[in-house]
């Protein structure tokens, strides 16, 4: 497999396990949220208020397209809601192994809470997370493998996504 795609709803560990993946298997670790924010010089929040969701989620695709298309040995993590456009998925298939990091609600909560940069959460997330959580509960079913992290260390995670990789 060419590359690793990380998805699951915000909190769940993309960008932290992704770091932890790319050292064990010297690969180059990409962080979605990251790239975009290079691309656009400036930060999601920025975004989210200045231009919008839409754009965001226009300047996601295209850096999707960017890390993944024609690429090898890259670990994206992308964001929570990367998985919502069709292209994506399809982007996200064709080019890697795609996993599925998923949590429960308790501890999505306790990773995100109190964290300003995760505009969708508008500063409440004991509101908006069982809201979102609801609307994308199905949204990361696409994946050949999912992983639960409610209960493991990063370095766990880790070692099971590269034991999938091995299998694949
Ligand atoms: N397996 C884990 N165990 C404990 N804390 C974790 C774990 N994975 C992530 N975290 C913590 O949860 C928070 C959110 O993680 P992050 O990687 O930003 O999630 P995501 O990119 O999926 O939104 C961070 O503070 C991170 O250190
Ligand atoms: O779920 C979402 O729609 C989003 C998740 C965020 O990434 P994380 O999942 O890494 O927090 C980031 O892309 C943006 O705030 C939108
Ligand atoms: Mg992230």
């Amino acid at each position: 497999m060419r590359n690793i795609v990380l998805i699951g709803f915000m909190g769940t560990g993309k960008s932290t396990v992704a770091a932890a993946l790319a050292e064990r298997l010297g690969w180059n670790r990409v962080d979605l949220d990251t790239s975009i924010e290079e691309a656009e010089n400036a930060t999601i929040p920025q975004l989210f208020a200045d231009k919008g969701e839409p754009y965001f989620r226009r300047a996601e695709t295209e850096a999707l397209k960017r890390e993944l298309d024609g690429r090898e040995g890259q670990i994206v993590a992308t964001g929570g809601g990367a998985v919502l456009a069709e292209e994506n998925r399809g982007i996200m298939l064709a080019n890697g192994l795609v996993v599925a990091l998923t949590a429960d609600i308790g501890t999505i909560l306790q990773r995100v809470q109190n964290d300003p940069n995760r505009p969708l959460l508008r500063g409440n997330a004991e509101q908006a997370v069982p809201e979102l959580l609801e609307r994308r509960k199905h949204a990361y079913d696409f994946a050949p493998v999912r992983i639960d992290t409610s209960d493991k260390t990063v370095e766990q995670i880790a070692a099971e996504i590269v034991e999938q990789l091995m299998a694949d």
